[in-house]
């Protein structure tokens, strides 16, 4: 079963809490994705493998380590993940990244693909799935789905805020699949909407109602 990790570092949690509020208008409700997107990256990306090398420093040689070069793809589900892609590349510049589109018809909430684009040589990559929202689950399960269709074998998946039953869906489905987020929260609504969640994401993000 994947494992979920939570990241209740103080100023991802700080931030999280202004995202939440109704009161935070789309500029800084967009600042505040971005630096939450780079503090997640920061913790996501603990386990990056690293290879040994010799460093000639002024006063002598160091034992040193630089990160071994495995690739990476940053994948967002669109649209509201486009808003965490740019926090993640200001710490890993060099990823690649490819787009899932998705909306959730607002009736059946089924996930109904649009666009998929990605980075040629999947097989060769890890990819870190972003998403500010994980509520039902469909939405992450199909973007999984569609990245392993095409050959992708390690996933992330990172998003802001996911509810209980999103949770227990992805787990069913994609148990090789590890859930990064900053807050589990209590529950849907009957509209499919994360309880106490901060909205609609997409919206806040683009100013769209
Ligand atoms: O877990 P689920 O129940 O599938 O819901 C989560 C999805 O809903 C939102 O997207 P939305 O459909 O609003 O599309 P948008 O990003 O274009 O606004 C959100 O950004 C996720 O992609
Ligand atoms: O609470 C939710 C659920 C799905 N999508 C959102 O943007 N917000
Ligand atoms: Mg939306």
């Amino acid at each position: 079963m994947g494992k979920v990790y939570v990241f209740d570092h103080p100023l991802i949690q700080h931030k999280l809490t202004y995202i939440r509020d109704k009161k935070t208008g789309t500029k800084e409700f967009r600042e505040l994705v971005d630096e939450v997107a780079t503090l997640m990256a920061f913790e996501i990306t603990r386990d990056m493998p690293l290879d040994d090398v010799d460093v000639e420093t002024p006063v002598t040689t160091a034992k040193a380590k630089v990160l071994s070069g495995k690739k990476l793809g940053i994948v967002p589900i669109l649209r509201a993940g486009i808003g965490m892609v740019d926090g993640i590349l200001t710490l890993i510049p060099a990823a690649k990244v490819g787009h899932i589109g998705l909306y959730r018809d607002p009736e059946t909430l089924q996930p109904i693909e649009y666009y998929v684009k990605l980075p040629a040589d999947v097989e060769e990559r890890d990819f870190i799935l972003v998403d500010p929202m994980l509520a039902t689950g469909g939405s992450a399960l199909v973007a999984i789905n569609a990245l392993k269709k095409r050959g992708a074998k390690n996933i992330k998946f990172m998003c802001l805020i996911a509810a209980p039953e999103g949770v227990e869906v992805l787990q069913e489905a994609h148990p090789d699949v590890d859930i990064y987020i900053a807050a589990l929260d209590e529950k849907l609504d009957d509209h499919g909407y994360i309880v106490p969640g901060l909205g609609d994401a997409g919206d806040r993000l683009f100013g769209t109602k």
